[in-house]
């Protein structure tokens, strides 16, 4: 496995990758979570490239940027055994060499709703540092979690509308076994504020069990706001909503999407769930 560290060091070594190139992007803090990623990238591609990178541009002023866990090393373990060929991990300025960038990807209607309400800017960072590592690595495949369900429908729209030639997969949320989904930031959970942060899994469990019951949207979402409701007090609803799975706007039937994100202390974390709700007659 190789590491590099500049623009011009991964141009050289993508170029001696022959065959199709998988990439995973990641913030590093890798957990089983990133591990799925990196297995699926193994399995459907010849080779595998990991972009280790804290994004400055997708945090807001008051965000955790400089609390955010950096562990380089262990981080290089965890691609190693995997079975990454190449990991590139560059420092700020050489993402970024002119500063912040004046030109920006805009992410639409959709990159200012759910996660881009909350956090004004996000999407235009993520996008524009994915375009970017996207034209840096050229990659045939790309990896990304459901967890970040809206980063990952945003990705796929972005590669369509701006013709990136790539394909984006999807790959299901890994979760605890108590059902908490895997994220860099638990780590910063205290053990009252983890059995809290059960509450957003616990609210998604809810709505998916009232779809299978065959119950109509209302109902599901009203049982996913009981369930959360009725979680270890200490997480604080930021939004629970039930979308077509696309998140386009309108009525939703059939296959569907339930989202959550709430705040358990100074830490906002985020969910989602497959739905399926019964055709409406
Ligand atoms: N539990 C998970 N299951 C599957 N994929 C995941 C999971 N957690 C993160 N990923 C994916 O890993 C990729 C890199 O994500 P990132 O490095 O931001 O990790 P994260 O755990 O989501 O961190 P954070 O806590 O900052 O949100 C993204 O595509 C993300 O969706
Ligand atoms: C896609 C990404 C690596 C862009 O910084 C980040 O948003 C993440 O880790 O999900
Ligand atoms: N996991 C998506 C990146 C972020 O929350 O900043």
């Amino acid at each position: 496995m190789e590491l590099v560290r500049t623009r011009e060091e991964l141009t050289t070594a993508r170029a001696g990758l022959t065959g199709t190139v998988g990439v995973v992007m990641t913030m590093g803090a890798l957990h089983a979570g990133h591990e799925a990623l990196l297995r699926a990238a193994r399995e459907q591609a010849d080779h595998v490239l990991v972009t280790i990178f804290v994004n400055p541009l997708q945090f807001g002023p008051t965000e955790d940027f400089d609390r955010y866990p950096r562990t380089l090393d262990a981080d290089l373990e965890v691609c190693r055994r995997a079975g990454a060929d190449v990991v590139f991990a560059p420092e700020r300025d050489e993402m970024y060499p002119d500063g912040e960038p004046r030109v920006r990807v805009d992410p639409g209607r959709l990159g200012g709703e759910l996660e881009g309400q909350s956090r004004p800017g996000f999407f235009h960072g993520v996008l524009t540092v994915v375009l970017k590592l996207f034209q840096l690595t050229r990659p045939d495949l790309a990896f990304f979690g459901e967890k970040d369900y809206q980063q990952l429908t945003l990705v796929r729209r972005m590669a369509r509308d701006l013709d990136v030639p790539v394909r984006v997969v999807g790959v299901p949320t890994v979760r605890e076994p108590d059902g908490l989904a895997l994220s860099s930031r638990n780590r910063y959970l205290s053990p009252e504020e983890r059995a809290a942060a059960l509450s957003l899994s616990a609210a998604l469990r809810a709505g998916a069990e009232a779809a299978e019951q065959g119950r109509d949207a209302g109902a599901v979402l009203a049982a996913a706001h009981g369930a959360f409701g009725a979680g270890t007090p200490g997480a604080r609803l930021d939004y629970l909503v039930l979308t077509d799975p696309d998140l386009e706007p309108g009525p939703v039937s059939g296959p569907a999407r339930l989202l959550v994100a709430a705040w358990v202390g100074t830490t906002r974390l985020i969910d989602n769930m497959p739905i399926r709700l019964a055709p409406r007659s």
